[in-house]
Formats: C-alpha cells, structure tokens, sequence
C-alpha cells in the first residue's frame, strides 16, 4: 500500500484514512463523518491506548496519520511509531539519536509526520529530515535541513504539495533565518528554497542537487537595518497548507530577531506574515504582514485556512483565508492575492493595536503598548534593561502552535484562545550563534481569575463570536470538526471534549490521564468511526508560562494515544 498524490489532494472528502496534517491540504480539519454525532456521542469509549514509553514523557502535540490500517504518530524527542491501528499494537518505532546540543525554544516536541509512496517522513530536533519505510520503519533518506548548533531546530509536520515534501524551520528565538523549503519527497534531494527573510535569496536545484538558477529574488533588505536581516529570524517553525485551487502554499512566518524591536527599526518584512508560495517556482506570490515591526513575539506563525464564503454585499463566492494570528486579531485574506479583507479580535482584551486600516492592510498601533525604548536617553536602568510595560495578549499568544478547525457545515471556525497578557521589557543584546537573541524579558500574567482558554466559535463574514466555551488552564490543543455536528479539543487538564459545533454545549469528555495540547483525527474502519489523540502536558506554558506555570503545576505529565468508538449495544 501505498500514498499517492491523488489520496494526498483527496484526504479532506475521503474518510477510511488522514494522510496530511490538517485532514486535507487546506488544513480545515473537518471530516464528513456523522456516525458519531451529537446524539451518539455519549456512547464513545476507548477502545485502545499506546504509551509512548520510557522517561521521555514531554509535551505531545502531534497529529496520528492513518493509512491502510496504520496509524503513524511521532512522540517527544524526534520518536515515531506505527501502530495497529484497530488494536493499538506496536509495529515498529523509531528512535532519532539526537546530540547533546539541541536547541529547540519551547519543549522537545514534534507535531507529526506526512506519507508519501511507501515513505513516513518527520522532522527532527537536530533539524533533519527523516524518511522511513512504512513497513519497517528503516531509515531510506535522511537529510540534514541545517545545523542545530547555530540553533535549527524542527518540530511541525511536514506537507506534500505536487510529490515535494514542503518543511519551514524553527529558531527565530536564536536568530536563524526562516525559509520555505521543498524536496523531492521520493529522495529527500532539494528543489527549491526560499528564504522569508527579505536581502536573502532563493534558489532552485537540478536533479543531482546542484544549484542551477538563483533566480529566486531576494528582494532588497531595505525594511531592515544594517546587517540585522542576516540574522532576522521569521523562523517557519509551523506546517504548511496548501490550496491547489489557487495552486498556493500559504506559510506563517514567526517573529523577527531578535525581539527587541528598537534594533532593527522597519517592517521586518516577511516576519511576522502570512506569505503564499508558488509550489513550481519557490517565489512569493503574495505576502501580507500580520504584526509589522513586530515587537512583542508574536510570530505570525499560525496556520492560513483557505474557505469560501458569499459576500453579503455582492453575493459573489470570495476566495478567502483565514488566521487566527498569536498578536489577537482573527484575520481574513483574499487567497488569491493577499488583500487584507476583515481583522476582527478574538480576545476581550488587546492592547497593542485598536485594530487595522482595510485601506492599507496596516494594525492602528498603540505606541506606548511597545515595551520602551533602553536606548533613549535616562531610560535605561540597571545592565541596560528598559522599564517594562504591561500588554495583552502575551508572547504566548491569543493562540499559539495549536490548529484551528473550521466547519463547512456551519460556516465557523473554531479558535481554541487564551486570554493573558505580560510585563515585557527591552535590553540590549547582540548576535552570538547558537545563544538565545532576545533583547528582551518577560513575566506572562494572568487577566482573569477563572478562565485563561476558551474555545470560540467565530463567524468569519461578521465577525461575531457565536460561542465560547471557557477553561481554566490555557488551551494548547488543536481542533477537529466533524459532520456529526461536533467539535472536537483537548484541555491541559486532560479531557477530550466534544460540543455541539453550532452553540457549543457540551456533548461528551473523557479524562486522558495527562494535559491534551495536541489535534484530534477521525477516521471510519470496516464501517465504524474511531477518534484519536495524543494526550501528554507540556510545550511552552510550563517553561515560560510565568505566573499561569504556577497556577497550572498540578498538571501530569505522559505520552499516549487514545482511540475511541462507539460502544455497540
Ligand atoms: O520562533 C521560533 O522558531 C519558534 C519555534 C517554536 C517551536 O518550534 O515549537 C515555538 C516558538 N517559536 C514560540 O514562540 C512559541 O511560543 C512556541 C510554543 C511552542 C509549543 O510547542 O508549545 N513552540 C513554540
Ligand atoms: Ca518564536
């Protein structure tokens, strides 16, 4: 059995099988299955789970692929597994031998692999790229995507787009350069790369790999200082969607390096952006930049769904896609060229911005929102450290790694959010390889006694946020939507949820043992519909969580897969 191009454009209409990150391309992570729907739900039990095993019990964020009765999902620590997947039986695992020295920002996490032909294909901690074969989990190429001592690092799932494997890169907080970057799935041989970083050029490659044509532009590095784009970060560090309607990958680029915005004065084009990739070319299509001058981290990094909808104005079907960015606002594009169509907030609270001018596509600033200058005259106190300011959302974003799902059914998205903001303040620091390149400091705070997540349902012509379903902890968990009218997420505090995708009540959970941050998937086998996820607490809130690390300690750690059915009466 094998993966071909046609299950891969097909993933999001099929359901005996999720060959992609995203159940589809696109990334809507909505499956046409209804057996399990509100009215059946609450006869969903677990019909087996798989721990992941030894000490390495960290964050699990990532997303099982199925395929001809296997499941394949990666674990913390560059792990991978295939599974029986009606009986949760080990086939096989694969166990990366990571160096000493890796520099992953934010947890030793991975978000899941892609399948082409016969090869399972994940990135790793030390920023390589691993092929397996399916059957026996035996390396067939591995790639090294760059060096993990100048602080590389990989941990989305990769894409195939048109038999190229698509990755990005992660280490905008050590001041790598980001870039779109994109194989041949079968050799792991490179067919272009495009640098996000504007003075950076990209190149195309022949069939041996060598660099034919640097045709690819890069552009001036006029929206940057000096020589801070060399070291400008806009790390990839998400996976990539793709819409072969507009024949375009659409990539989140994170935060410019380092944060501390008062050393590289400009936009800082493309951090913190949303760019959209011709897969037979490398270039840019169109780019549009979330958080200019981005001084708060928020790294537009946050996946770009494509969706249509009829303007209610014009009746017309708009090409559209949507973002729910980390800085707060809910962004909607036109796909085919990148204009800014709507940026509506998803938080109750967003200080740096009043929101954005539709006539330029720019935020409306709230300039003393930016952590102050150190450098100004008398601003500066003890080591160079600047006065800090307080401002919502936090780094950590009003939603983070954490996909949202959208549902064609009713025409929402749904955006698992957080509502926190921080003290944040500014310091000098210079370039040093593989040292952290912040410039900044930082204390996350909660805003609300009772709640820091909350699920919104939001109608992206209006707007509005039909519903919400509140959490203690802060949500860092992906999203499923189903047919069956469902809405499926995890908690840190170790539910799987399922509500009712048009007013969010709640229709069943299931305590998993340890903390979800991870997506579900649903998939159908010899007629019955089985749910899957990763259960297993951590990622960034506990190491940089500050205050809420605190009020969220009690949280276990682990490593398992659950999958459920509907128990036969
Ligand atoms: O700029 C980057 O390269 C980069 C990478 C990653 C990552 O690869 O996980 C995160 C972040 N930034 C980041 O800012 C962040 O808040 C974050 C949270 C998480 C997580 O898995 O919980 N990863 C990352
Ligand atoms: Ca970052």
């Amino acid at each position: 059995a094998s993966v071909s191009d046609e299950d891969i454009l097909k993933d999001a209409e099929t359901t005996h099988q999720v060959v992609t990150n995203g159940l589809g391309t696109k990334g809507q992570r909505y499956s046409p299955l209804a057996k399990v729907n509100v009215d059946t739900v609450k006869d969903l039990v677990p019909v087996w789970a798989f721990s992941f095993g030894g000490e390495k019990q960290r964050g699990q964020q990532s997303q099982p692929l199925i395929h001809d009765g296997k499941m394949f999902v990666t674990a913390s620590y560059s792990r991978i597994y295939a599974l029986d997947a009606k009986t949760g039986q080990k086939l096989w695992k694969y166990e990366h031998r990571l160096p000493e020295g890796i520099m992953p920002c934010c947890d030793v996490i991975n978000r899941g692999a892609a399948l082409y032909g016969d090869l399972v294909i994940f990135g790793t901690l030390d920023a390589q790229l691993v092929a397996l074969n399916r059957d026996t989990g035996k390396v067939v190429w591995r790639e090294k995507i760059d060096d993990y001592k100048a602080g590389y690092s990989m941990t989305a799932a990769p894409q195939i787009v048109k038999g190229m494997v698509i990755t990005g890169v992660s280490g905008g907080e050590f001041g790598v350069v980001g870039r779109v970057e994109a194989r041949d799935a079968k050799t792991g041989k490179k067919v272009w790369v495009r640098p996000v970083v504007e003075g950076h050029m990209g190149y195309k490659y022949d069939k041996d790999g060598k660099e034919i044509e640097n045709g690819i532009s890069g552009t001036t590095n006029a929206t940057w200082p000096g020589d801070l784009w060399k070291t400008g970060g806009a790390a990839t560090w998400q996976t990539a969607y793709y819409d072969p309607d507009v024949n375009l990958i659409f990539m989140g680029t994170g935060n410019p390096a380092p944060w501390n915005s008062w050393l590289r004065p400009g936009d800082n084009l493309y951090s913190s952006s949303t760019v959209a990739v011709d897969p037979d070319t490398g270039k840019i299509v169109w780019h549009y930049q979330n958080t200019p001058h981005d001084g708060w981290d928020f790294d537009g990094v946050n996946e770009f769904i494509a969706f249509e909808y009829k303007d209610p104005k014009s009746g017309k079907l708009v090409k559209a896609g949507a973002k729910a960015d980390r800085n707060g606002f809910f962004f909607v594009n036109d796909r085919t060229n990148g204009k800014l169509l709507a940026a509506y907030p998803f938080l109750t609270r967003i200080d740096w911005a009043k929101g954005y001018d539709l006539e330029t596509g720019r935020p409306i600033t709230n300039d003393d929102k930016r952590p102050p200058n150190p450098f100004a005259e008398g601003a500066a106190g003890e080591g160079g450290k600047g006065k800090p300011v307080f401002a919502a959302p936090s780094f950590l974003g009003g939603k983070n790694q954490m996909p949202m799902g959208y549902s064609p059914d009713t025409g929402l998205f749904y955006v698992p959010a957080n509502e926190w903001g921080m003290d944040i303040w500014n310091e000098p620091v210079s370039y040093k390889r593989g040292a952290a390149y912040l410039g900044a400091g930082f204390t996350i705070k909660p805003l609300y006694e009772d709640y820091i997540g909350a699920m919104r349902a939001i109608d992206p012509v209006s707007g509005k946020i039909v519903w919400e379903v509140k959490n203690n902890a802060p949500l860092w968990g992906g999203v499923l939507s189903t047919a069956g009218n469902l809405v499926f997420y995890g908690t840190p505090e170790g539910y799987l949820k399922a509500v009712n995708a048009k007013t969010g009540e709640e229709a069943w959970k299931f305590q998993t043992g340890s903390g979800v941050i991870a997506p579900p998937v649903t998939w159908e086998a010899d007629g019955e519909q089985y749910v899957a996820v990763v259960s297993g607490w951590g990622g960034a809130v506990p190491l940089w969580g500050g205050d809420v690390a605190k009020r969220v300690n009690f949280l276990e750690q682990g490593g398992t897969v659950w999958v459920f059915k509907l128990h036969k009466s």
